[in-house]
């Protein structure tokens, strides 16, 4: 379990991340959210300890992660920008990352690096940014480590690589407890793969929720009303958004399901069924409670 409390950061006048706290269990994948600056990455040098907190501390399964070289053998920290040596080829970075990750999987990288069409002998400085990234992601998830820190990983992915990418987390989420920890801008990119989400604003965390917590309250019903019926028969519901289509009312509506079920139920309408909510419609009616607009805050 990784464990931040009252992680702050500044930089001369910049409070980059502002007494952060967050518990990352292990097994889960954690999201987070936040728009340009809001401190994402700095939160992951934190994490990783390559930047010392000038207050609070964060610990690795117990441990304190600053300058601890066996704590650091825990995660990968793919980066936003990925380091590689001058004139390095994936097996040059298969035989560096081999020293410094006791169980780093070479057949496991071999058989990554051909399944995204790259070579292994080919200088990474003549690789696309995506095929960077695709190398990077060979890297951390070679590496076998227990956490994996990723900084914008899917940014710069194609959809099909994106989808390849997730199910590879998935895979080691399911086979060996991986957790990852996933900072991203967008939060339709987190959409089908976290477990929690924290939503970074200017270097504070404004909510940070399991997301089977944030759908057990909130649901999407769509449904067409009896002739005669209005929209003032719906009353009864706590509606925080209603659209009209015709007949056809789509509402996100705050309740248990098992309450807005027996509501809908009551009303006895043509039709009505509840349908998902995306990660995005959940964020907007959370963070309006909060008073604040999410399409600012993200995108
Ligand atoms: N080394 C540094 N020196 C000075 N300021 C920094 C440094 N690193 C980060 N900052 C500042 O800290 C704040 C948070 O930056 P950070 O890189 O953590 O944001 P981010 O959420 O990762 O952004 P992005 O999505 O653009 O990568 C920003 O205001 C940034 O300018």
């Amino acid at each position: 379990m990784i464990q931040a409390e009252n992680l702050t950061k500044r930089f001369d006048s910049i409070m980059a991340l502002d007494h952060v706290s967050a518990e990352i269990k292990d097994g889960n994948v954690f999201g987070l959210i936040g728009t340009n600056g809001a401190g994402k990455s700095t939160f992951l040098r934190l994490l990783s300890g390559i930047l010392k907190p000038d207050e609070g501390n964060v610990t690795i399964d117990g441990e304190a992660v600053f300058e601890n070289e066996n704590v650091k053998k825990k995660f990968f920290y793919i980066s936003d920008d990925q380091y590689y040596f001058n004139n390095a080829t994936p097996k040059d970075m298969m035989d560096f990352y081999s020293k410094v990750y006791p169980d780093f999987d070479r057949k496991r990288f071999e058989s990554l690096i051909g399944n995204f069409g790259l070579e292994m002998r080919r200088k990474v400085h003549t690789f696309s940014k995506g095929m960077k990234k695709q190398l990077s992601v060979a890297c951390g998830i070679s590496a076998n480590t227990d956490y994996l820190f990723c900084d914008e990983t899917f940014d710069g992915l194609d959809p099909v690589m994106r989808q390849a990418v997730k199910s590879i987390f998935a895979n080691d989420m399911a086979e060996r407890n991986l957790t990852p920890i996933i900072a991203s801008h967008n939060l339709r990119e987190l959409e089908d793969i976290c477990d929690h989400v924290g939503l970074l604003h200017r270097g504070g965390i404004l909510l940070s929720r399991d997301l089977d917590d944030l759908k057990l309250n909130i649901h999407k019903v769509q449904c067409v009303l009896k002739d005669g019926m209005t929209e003032a028969d719906l009353a009864s519901l706590d509606r925080i958004k209603t659209e009209t289509r015709g007949k056809l009312y789509t509402m996100t509506v705050r309740g248990t399901k098992e309450a807005v079920i027996g509501m809908m139920e009551s009303l006895q309408p043509v039709f009505y069924e509840i349908i998902p909510l995306s990660l995005e419609e959940i964020f907007i009616s959370e963070t309006e409670v909060a008073g604040y607009d999410i399409k600012k805050l993200i995108f």
